[in-house]
């Protein structure tokens, strides 16, 4: 399994979200020198398939990001699938519950080889108290993550996905040994977007970020690389 970073550029993961394979592998090939992992999510995972994995793992590690969320039988499957393909990281739902979770690491075991990290997303960058509430949530988010991070850990996750707004409580709760993986970051002026809970990159290593996940003040940027090269200046841990 991959380790953590010993570096600051090693802590950077660009979300290359675009529809558009061309494009993507433009972006991976302008920021791969600058970053830790390559992150392919939903968006272009639909529209490219399993094959869009290739050319990125070819310049950078790769973190795939698909939240699977279903039945334990569906998501080890799942997982079973994916294993050829030898992402870094993969995602998966903290609210599936600890079978589904337990499932997940079960499979990626049985699969052999570098088996990937399974991070468990605990309540995503986008939701506030209000969105919990609707959804039958009555913990803020802030309780409400660190209960499924310490349930998602003790099913087998290897890590989570927090916004960097929990990063130091769940360092407070439940140690250093986590692997935190942090999106919802934004450099200091950057547009917002529907992220919700978010803070600077410097603030999310700070209090304990083992990663941080940028996506849009990277890709939407002029200069895609320097963009990448002016955050990892920035961080200081
Ligand atoms: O699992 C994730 O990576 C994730 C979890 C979460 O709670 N919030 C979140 O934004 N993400 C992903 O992180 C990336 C953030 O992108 P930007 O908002 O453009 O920086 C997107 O690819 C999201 O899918």
């Amino acid at each position: 399994m991959l380790s953590r970073p010993d570096g600051p550029r090693g802590r950077l993961i660009v979300a290359i979200d675009t529809p558009t394979l061309p494009r993507a592998e433009t972006l991976a090939a302008q920021v791969a020198p600058e970053v830790g992992l390559l992150k392919l999510g939903l968006e272009l995972f639909c529209a490219a398939g399993p094959s869009a994995l290739a050319p990125l793992r070819q310049l950078a590690p790769v973190f795939l990001d698909l939240k699977l969320h279903d039945i334990p039988n569906t998501v080890a499957g799942a997982l079973g699938s994916l294993a050829p393909l030898r992402p870094a990281m993969v995602t998966i739902h903290a609210a599936g519950g600890p079978a589904m979770i337990a499932a997940a690491r079960r499979a990626a075991e049985a699969a052999g080889g570098d088996r990937p990290m399974i991070l468990a997303v605990t309540v995503l960058t986008s939701i506030d108290a209000g969105t919990l509430r609707a959804i039958g949530v009555e913990a803020d988010p802030v309780e409400q993550v660190v209960r499924l991070a310490r349930m998602a850990l003790e099913a087998g996750a290897d890590g989570l996905v927090c916004s960097p707004r929990e990063v130091a409580p769940i360092r407070a709760a439940l140690g250093e040994g986590p692997r935190l993986v942090v999106p919802g970051i934004r450099p200091a002026g950057s547009d917002i977007g529907d992220q919700v809970r978010v803070a600077t990159p410097a603030e999310a290593v700070a209090d304990g970020a083992d990663w941080i996940v940028v996506g849009r003040p990277i890709t939407g940027a002029a200069d895609p690389a320097a963009a990448a090269r002016a955050i990892v200046a920035s961080l200081t841990r």
